[in-house]
């Protein structure tokens, strides 16, 4: 139901040896919002997206998704619950064809929906539709991003956690991806906690938002909120595309 309580992060610290990465982070989302995290380099945004994925675990505090606690279980656990994960740098498989990127997404508890699944997401993105044969690593930027995106789809998640997916794409890719992720938020519900530099971007899409510093939560808000904020004007849209 949309309003409940999908995931929620208490006090959660995370340590690289002896490097404290996050201070102790209270982040929660909502079934049906788009939340975002914004920050500068180095916030510990993308650590706060691998721990809830469980690689690296956290050392305190709890993580709960969908009533469960998350907190200590392993990475593979944790990915069939149906978090899935669109990671910085995309990560899709460089040697496969786009249509293979895809069905790995998919896993083996989805197969029945294959089809069914495969064509929402080449109506969301024609381009991997025409590119189906073609190797992921010979795709442009904004082609692995909507792979990338695509198959996390593919395992059906009740949460898409999307880290950067603005890096390094032009401006009107960047639009086209985030249109993508309002869509489906909107006609399917969808629920996406987002990691992004592109603040404004970030703001304009997301419900309620996040804003990191040295690996704490310094402000949270509405999108709206947060964009009109005279802090996060400064520190994150100065200069900026708005
Ligand atoms: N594997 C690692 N080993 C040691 N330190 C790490 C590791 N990964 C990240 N860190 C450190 O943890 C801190 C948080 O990094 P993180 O990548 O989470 O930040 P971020 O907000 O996602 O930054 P960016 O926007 O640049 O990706 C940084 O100081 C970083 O150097």
């Amino acid at each position: 139901m949309a309003g409940e309580q999908l995931l929620k992060v208490q006090g959660v610290e995370t340590y690289y040896g002896n490097i404290r990465a996050l201070a102790g982070i209270d982040v929660e989302v909502n079934k049906g919002e788009i939340v975002s995290l914004i920050g500068a380099n180095g916030a510990g945004k993308s650590t706060l997206m691998m721990t809830i994925c469980g690689s690296p675990q956290a050392r305190t505090g709890s993580i709960t998704f969908d009533g469960r606690d998350i907190t200590k279980m392993p990475t593979h656990e944790i990915a069939r619950l149906r978090i899935a994960q669109s990671p910085e740098g995309r990560r899709i498989f460089p040697r496969m064809t786009v249509l293979e990127n895809l069905q790995m997404g998919a896993g083996l508890d989805n197969l029945k929906y294959f089809h069914e699944d495969l064509e929402k997401i080449f109506v969301m993105f024609p381009r991997l539709k025409e590119r189906q044969t073609q190797r992921g690593g010979t795709l442009s930027g904004g082609e692995q991003q909507m792979l990338s995106i695509g198959r996390a789809l593919m395992a059906r998640p009740k949460l898409l956690l999307l880290d950067e997916p603005s890096l390094g794409l032009a401006p009107l890719i960047v639009k086209g991806i985030f249109e993508a992720i309002k869509k489906l938020n909107e006609t399917e519900g969808l629920t996406v906690f987002l990691v992004e530099q592109n603040a404004f971007a970030a703001l304009k899409l997301s419900h309620r938002a996040y804003v990191m510093v040295n690996g704490k939560v310094t402000m949270s808000g509405s999108g709206k909120e947060l964009l009109a904020n005279p802090e996060v004007r400064a520190a994150y849209l100065e200069g900026g595309r708005h």
